[in-house]
């Protein structure tokens, strides 16, 4: 079932085009990566798709409503943790849970929250005194306070430790796990790869390419060697899955599919070629990135 269904989307602020038609849409019980660098327009994106900025065109329809027109009947079944949401410093987790909760018809007992998001020992903490983690948990108890269907989480991890942004992904995998559809909007790589079913890549107010994280990678490795100065291997390229080989100076990189890591190493030993620092990695989505848009993502 589609939950979300966006069509040529278009939005521009000042008369500069920030979304230049966007389309995408969201399966029921998947977890929904937006992808993109900074100023891409992923926040333009979401905050279309949950009403709280009116497009300029397009359509949009979250649960066969316009989020627009139908506002107040689409909030009851979505949650929303904003990239910068706040709260006073000196309201209590108690507090912040019992008021977002009163903003629904149908909330969950956030008792139930507390334990389920680790924060029982921290009813009566205020704001201001919770950890980046703690923060961050939440925010999510608050985007599920009205039990939603769907739950919008906008660069959940930024700002967080490893270890913590780890923890954090556990807790998006049990959102997902409850029944929740879950739209998560990142600029990191890792982080979609780790959770996402499928992503939209946004570059430029586009889509550059929409699949799950292993189609945008492509399934393609890299192996990367030395040769000893002066040496050549003729034909790396004819090999059964080779999809490229550049060579900068002794350095050659081979990129392929399948079993050609094997192909590649007895070629070298028939042409009694010796090499050094032999490398296998996968292509990253780093690397998708780059080839969609023959820009590095993280510059
Ligand atoms: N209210 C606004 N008025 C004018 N320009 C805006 C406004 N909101 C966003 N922009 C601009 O629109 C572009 C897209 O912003 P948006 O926040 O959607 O991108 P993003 O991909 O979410 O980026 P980030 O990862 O930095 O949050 C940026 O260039 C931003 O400066």
């Amino acid at each position: 079932m589609t939950v979300i269904d966006v069509t040529d989307l278009r939005k521009g602020y000042a008369g500069r085009t920030v979304l230049d038609g966007v389309s995408f849409s969201v399966e029921a019980g998947e977890i929904f990566g937006i992808l993109g660098p900074n100023g891409a327009g992923k926040t333009t994106t979401v905050e279309c798709v949950e009403g709280l900025r009116r497009p300029d065109g397009g359509s949009v329809r979250v649960l066969g409503l316009d989020p627009f027109t139908d506002g107040r009947a689409l909030r009851e079944q979505v949650g929303v943790q904003l990239q910068h949401t706040q709260l006073p410093e000196n309201i209590k987790v108690w507090e912040a849970l019992d008021l977002y909760a009163s903003f629904y018809a149908r909330p969950r007992d956030w008792r139930g929250l507390l334990e389920e998001w680790g924060l029982a020992d921290k009813r009566d903490a205020r704001f201001g005194k919770l950890s980046g983690g703690q923060r961050q948990r939440l925010f999510i108890a608050l985007a599920l306070v009205g039990d939603p269907r769907v739950a919008f989480l906008d660069e959940l991890t930024t700002g967080l430790d490893p270890q913590a942004r780890r923890v954090t992904w556990e807790l998006v995998k049990r959102i997902r796990d409850n029944g929740v559809t879950v739209v998560l909007v990142s600029h990191f790589m890792d982080e979609v790869e780790e959770l996402c079913d499928r992503v939209a890549v946004l570059d430029q107010g586009r889509v550059v390419a929409l699949d799950t994280p292993a189609g945008l990678v492509g399934g393609e490795q890299r192996m990367r060697f030395t040769l000893m100065a002066g040496d050549s291997v003729p034909g790396l390229d004819g090999l059964p899955g080779v999809t490229g080989v550049t060579r900068t100076g002794d350095r050659v990189v081979v990129t392929g599919r399948g079993d050609f890591a094997p192909a590649v190493t007895a070629h070298l030993a028939r042409h009694r070629v010796t090499v050094s620092d032999l490398r296998i990695d996968r292509r990253t989505l780093d690397d998708a990135f780059a080839a969609l848009t023959g820009r590095s993502f993280t510059n």
